[in-house]
């Protein structure tokens, strides 16, 4: 293959510039070097600054969540000035522009999010009271739903920010995802590791994705060496779920899918945002249409049929 002989044709990957970000973008790069035995040098990554991080200050519910961290880098995909985008997959919109798509999954991190409190306290075991930060809708609601004591507030930044404004007092405690920590060699931050299903995980959480041209037949090809089937599958069903279901862009919604052999189990929550009125529902099916039983399973939900009474 002709790749990277010289500076002007180094394949050029966009990532955000947080630190988690950049991470996963080297992650990407070091992948594709190793499996195509190409030299590092033929990657240039190129950070962007997004929308969404220039919002810091203001909540993301405010400020229209989807697509916040992906736009600007979507664009210039488009104009051609990047190859491949690299993201979290769950920050990805669950409908992309014309002419891009998804076109690789790496293997799936740890999907759960844990708890960082301060004083070492579980969720559980928190004073009432007590200050946890979270711009995120769905964990502001299945913290309401666990312990409707405790005062939610708004929490952004890049995750070091986060922890640093944890250290400082600014809140008692926030929540974050595994993978993050686990990315960013921060996992010891870790208070209480808490359990799919009591707290289920956003879709798509966990996986890095990399977003590129559809008529890009080589970038396709280079990028597929990374992918994991297994991961692929079980975000495209999660971000079916959360598609039928997310007509307001503002119900907490929760997913994991996970395969087993030639089958897929979803379980999907949607809640409230006050916590109240959990509607869980989960189906099994084959791995040959992912975003069928996902989607199947958010019509489901909509309906309120095949639902799991509470508690399970
Ligand atoms: N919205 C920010 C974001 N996007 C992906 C992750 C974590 C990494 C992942 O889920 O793969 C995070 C931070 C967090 O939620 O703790």
């Amino acid at each position: 293959m002709e790749l990277g002989r010289t500076a002007r044709n180094r394949i050029k990957i966009g990532t955000r510039a947080s630190p988690l970000a950049l991470a996963q973008a080297k992650e990407v790069a070091g992948r594709l070097a190793a499996y195509r035995g190409l030299p590092d040098d033929c990657f240039e990554i190129v950070p962007l600054t997004t929308r969404g991080d220039r919002l810091d200050e203001r909540p993301l519910p405010e400020v229209g969540v989807k697509g916040l961290f992906t736009i600007e880098l979507e664009e210039r995909l488009l104009s051609g000035d990047l190859d491949l985008a690299v993201h979290s997959a769950k920050d990805v919109a669950t409908t992309l522009p014309d002419g891009l798509h998804l076109s690789a999954f790496l293997p799936r991190e740890d999907v759960r999010d844990v708890l960082i409190s301060r004083s070492g306290y579980r969720l559980w075991e928190l004073p009432p009271g007590a200050v946890v930060g979270t711009s995120s809708i769905r964990r502001a609601a299945l913290v309401a739903m666990h312990r409707p004591d405790l005062d939610v507030v708004p929490f952004r930044g890049f995750v070091g920010t986060r922890l640093k404004k944890l250290e400082n007092g600014v809140v008692d405690a926030t929540l974050l995802a595994m993978a993050g920590l686990n990315r960013l060699g921060m996992s010891d931050a870790a208070t209480e590791i808490l359990n799919p299903h009591d707290f289920p995980p956003s879709p798509a959480q966990g996986a890095i994705c990399i977003e590129s041209v559809v008529a890009n037949d080589r970038i396709t090809d280079l990028v597929s060496a990374l992918n994991d089937a297994g991961t692929a599958d079980a975000v495209r069903c999660e971000r079916a779920f959360l598609q039928t279901l997310n007509g307001s862009c503002r119900t907490p919604i929760g997913a994991l899918a996970v395969c087993h052999g030639s089958e897929i189990l979803l379980r999907g929550l949607s809640i409230d945002a006050d916590g109240r009125n959990p509607r869980r529902v989960a189906v099994r099916g084959a791995r040959t249409a992912p975003a069928a039983l996902g989607e199947e399973a958010g019509q489901m939900a909509l309906a309120g049929v095949g639902m799991e009474s509470e508690p399970v």
